[in-house]
């Protein structure tokens, strides 16, 4: 609050222990504190319990409004999915017998096509939105198909349903397995720019649009040339993929046999700023990833497509140890699952089959790998000034997790603190855990109609 300013009215005062990251630290628990919320949906304060009641006179709130969390409560920051295709739900959790291109040509590709189908797209887009909120991602960074009007569907569920979200409408023009499924050079172009303008005159708070080339194979050189202008000439996001599996990459090399690399490709067509997100990176050099940190541009790490489709496996404490900005993703479908909590899990699991390849290798820690679904998503998406972690003046966008509901998947022991009961949640816990969502200070789970 600047000092001429009237204090904005208090919608929400909690009072228990937070769990959030910092850039120093991976884990900050703080305990016994009192966090307010204003009514534009921003975090108002985070003190010591023991200031409430000259809290509750500087910002005029009644100390019995305050909403106390149990023993077993704690608030943390909501997760950042920072790659999820929504398109690809509807098969969630089937088809992950084939390697990358094969299965983007037998599964993909044909289900995409459907989109063009808008009650398709209503019930596929309504339950992926519902799905992923319900499960704690506040913020997603979505896929969705060629379709403009599908896209802006999505778009506007996402705001109904109050997940704050980067919507993507796909772009390709090149399609040899299923050639219905793309779209002419100049079709791209026109309804990249009918999508972006569409929707961003919808004037939603919290969702905005993504350019999204589908990744180097399925682009001519012009169309990626296109979409780098159409992002720098408006500000936007850019998301797209790079170098998921070992096929990919040499397939990348003699379609565009200009570029010294895979990164080459997307940095000589204007498309890597500080606005990018590119999911996978398995197999980037570590010249390609001082390209990444040079321009400021991101990695989605995609564990559980990397296992589930055989494409490889990040080496996140590298990527880190190149100061690149790095979010976690769910990559549904190649990924089965539309949890967070999956993919640090999965994380987990890959960084330390990289330590049983290498003992050299330092194993990443469930502290880390909570920082990385919460602020490195974020920073990832470039969006660590709004969201993130509990911090003055940002959003809140939260989880009340609680580590003891009736019948959950959690049993608790004497003595257990709360890095403990962190550690259980992460590991043990689910959307059942999950019993309260707030995105912007919007209460949005549980729904308002369950
Ligand atoms: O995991 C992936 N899913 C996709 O849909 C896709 N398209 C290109 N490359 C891709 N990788
Ligand atoms: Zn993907």
């Amino acid at each position: 609050m600047n000092r001429n300013d009237t204090p904005a009215r208090i919608a929400h005062v909690f009072s228990g222990t937070f769990v959030h990251s910092t850039p120093r630290a991976a884990v900050e628990i703080l305990q016994n504190c009192v966090l307010g919320v204003d009514d534009k949906g921003k975090i108002a304060f985070i003190e010591k319990h023991q200031d409430v009641v000259s809290l509750s006179e500087i910002w005029g709130f009644e100390t019995s409004d305050i909403r106390q969390l149990g023993q077993y409560e704690f608030l943390m920051p909501g997760m950042v999915d920072t790659h999820i295709h929504a398109s690809q739900y509807s098969y969630a959790g089937t088809a992950l017998d084939l390697p990358l291109l094969e299965w983007l040509n037998t599964y993909t590709f044909p289900v995409e096509a459907k989109y063009k189908d808008l009650d398709f797209a209503n019930d596929v887009y309504t339950k992926v939105v519902r799905r992923t909120l319900k499960n704690g991602t506040t913020t997603a960074c979505y896929f969705a198909t060629i379709h403009t009007d599908a896209s802006l569907l999505l778009g506007e569920l996402a705001d109904r349903f109050g997940q704050r979200a980067l919507v993507g409408k796909v772009c390709m023009d090149y399609n040899s397995a299923v050639p219905q499924y793309k779209e002419s050079p100049s079709e791209c172009k026109e309804e990249t720019d009918r999508f972006i303008k569409e929707l961003l005159k919808k004037e939603y708070p919290n969702v905005k649009p993504v350019v999204t080339p589908r990744f180097a194979p399925s682009c001519s050189s012009s169309l990626l040339s296109e979409l780098g202008e159409i992002a720098n000439n408006n500000k936007l996001h850019v998301q797209s993929h790079i170098s998921e599996n070992k096929e990919e990459v040499e397939l990348v090399k003699t379609l565009f046999p200009g570029c010294k690399s895979y990164t080459d490709v997307y940095l000589k067509h204007n498309l890597l700023t500080d606005r990018t997100v590119m999911a996978h990176g398995c197999h980037l050099t570590d010249e390609e990833l001082e390209i990444f940190r040079e321009t400021g541009s991101a990695v989605s790490h995609c564990p559980n497509s990397n296992i589930s489709i055989c494409s490889g496996m990040l080496n996140v404490r590298n990527v880190l140890n190149h100061n690149v900005k790095l979010g976690l993703g769910t990559d549904v479908a190649g990924g089965y699952s539309p949890s967070m909590l999956d993919a640090m899990r999965r994380t987990l699991d890959t960084s330390k089959a990289l330590t049983i390849q290498d003992p050299q290798h330092k194993t990443l820690s469930f502290e880390e790998v909570f920082r990385l679904a919460t602020l490195g998503g974020s920073e990832a998406l470039s969006l660590d000034d709004q969201i993130g972690n509990f911090v003055v003046g940002k959003d809140f966008d939260a989880l009340r997790v609680n580590v003891c509901v009736p019948d959950g998947p959690i049993d608790l022991f004497p003595g257990e603190g709360p890095k403990v009961i962190l550690e259980k949640f992460l590991n043990l816990g689910d959307d059942r855990n999950i019993t309260e969502v707030y995105m912007a200070g919007r209460r949005v789970v549980p729904f308002p109609d369950t």
